[in-house]
């Protein structure tokens, strides 16, 4: 499969983008928790073991998975030229400004990570002062430094790859992240989007170079022609202007409406994912705390080159039921259960890969909302989820459908 196919949130789905988390789990420590957007620490070993059912559901429903680190490895060894420019890169978006630390990293890379997988693997754990080799460097700022802690910081959110890019119809958004933990993320996807064979020449509707920020988790394709985005704590209006101006201007996409969600800037909504996801034709999981009425902004092109707005001020139902065809039932998290609400809203219950229509991928530990969805018709493919729960996020930001079949 050449290029990306995402027109909805249902289609079949046929390949998807994953990333096993690896050692940048090892390096979270109290301290970091809330600047790396972590609220505890998994147990790296279950939760690897976890992803890796994650991928066995996946490929027993005849999706194909590829690998973040392995895409990017392929990159890089095909291109070797592009090896020194990526890591000159990455060491300079992770704050390394002086010539001798730049130095030091690379020498330390280039001899102990020859293998360009390892070394992709090793980039995205981050690399602690202590095992740099110990230079008199003559620097104040070495003889004051504490030798644990981390001169290049992991990057523990990767295997939420529903954020860093996100694919729209036959294009791509490689995003500009709120947080700077998340920003280097996105390094990973501008290599591969514009070298990687398989995806290479796909168009680009915004680029990590772009000024406002917009995260893959407010991204949502309701359909060929629809495309929902959430303003959010990670989404910028602004970026949504101008993402709209590209995608109306890009003759081979028939996206022709753009919804604008306003939901609330806080954590428990961070995206637009985490407040609904789509589960079958007609069927959506909500996050009961959005139920009220909404501000909708719909955007459509002026037919000038520029955009017009309606503001609608409506509940999701109607809203959802007019743009995807018919009525809609939407199911909130914990069903009309308050506790069990919260409790799973936290674990991300409402937050869902569909794998076909009224197929869903689930975490375990939201039983109460799981027999909700299957007392409406929803088959669920249950994973394990203990430890890779405690990053806040479920199957779908852990996802980046690359092709989906026509509904
Ligand atoms: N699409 C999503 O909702 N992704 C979850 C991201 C969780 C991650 N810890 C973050 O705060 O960015």
């Amino acid at each position: 499969m050449q290029g990306v196919n995402v027109k909805s949130e249902i289609g079949n789905l046929k390949k998807v983008i994953l990333h096993r988390p690896g050692d940048e789990l090892l390096n979270l420590t109290p301290n970091t928790l809330e600047e790396l957007l972590f609220d505890d620490i998994p147990f790296l070993p279950v939760a690897q073991e976890e992803h890796d059912a994650f991928a066995k559901i996946l490929r027993e429903e005849g999706v194909e998975v590829v690998y973040l680190e392995d895409l990017m490895a392929e990159v890089l060894d095909a291109k070797p030229e592009l090896r020194r420019q990526f890591l000159d890169q990455w060491i300079y978006e992770a704050g390394i400004r002086t010539e001798m630390y730049h130095d030091i990293i690379t020498d330390y890379i280039e001899s102990n990570y020859a293998d360009t997988k390892a070394m992709v693997m090793k980039t995205m754990a981050g690399i602690n002062l202590q095992e740099l080799p110990q230079r008199d460097t003559h620097l104040l700022v070495d003889m004051v430094s504490d030798r644990c802690k981390l001169v290049c910081a992991p990057m523990p959110n990767l295997y939420f790859t529903r954020d860093p890019f996100a694919m729209i119809g036959n294009g791509v958004s490689i995003n500009r992240m709120y947080s700077q933990t998340r920003n280097r993320e996105t390094i990973y996807g501008d290599y591969i989007f514009k070298n990687h064979p398989d995806f290479v020449g796909t168009p680009e509707y915004y680029s990590r170079n772009d000024t406002f920020h917009i995260e893959g988790g407010d991204i949502l394709n309701i359909n060929e022609h629809v495309l929902a985005i959430g303003i959010s704590q990670r989404t910028e209006p602004d970026a949504i202007d101008h993402i709209a101006h590209n995608i109306f201007n890009d003759e081979t996409s028939p996206i022709d409406t753009i919804l604008a969600f306003n939901i609330p800037v806080s954590r428990a909504f961070m995206h637009l994912d985490t407040v609904f996801t789509q589960i079958d034709r007609d069927k959506f999981t909500i996050h009961p705390g959005i139920m009220g009425p909404l501000t909708v902004f719909e955007i459509t092109p002026d037919g000038k080159g520029g955009t017009k707005i309606r503001e609608r001020n409506e509940d999701l139902e109607s809203v959802l039921s007019e743009y995807v065809g018919q009525k809609v039932t939407l199911i909130p998290c914990g069903g009309g259960d308050r506790i069990a609400a919260e409790r799973e809203q936290w674990n991300d219950g409402s937050n869902t890969l569909c794998v076909r229509p009224g197929t869903v991928v689930v975490y375990q530990r939201n039983n109460v909302t799981n027999d909700v969805l299957y007392k409406n018709g929803i088959n669920c493919l249950v994973m394990p989820s203990a430890e890779l729960s405690r990053g806040r996020g479920g199957p779908r930001c852990m996802s980046m459908p690359a092709w989906r079949e026509a509904l």
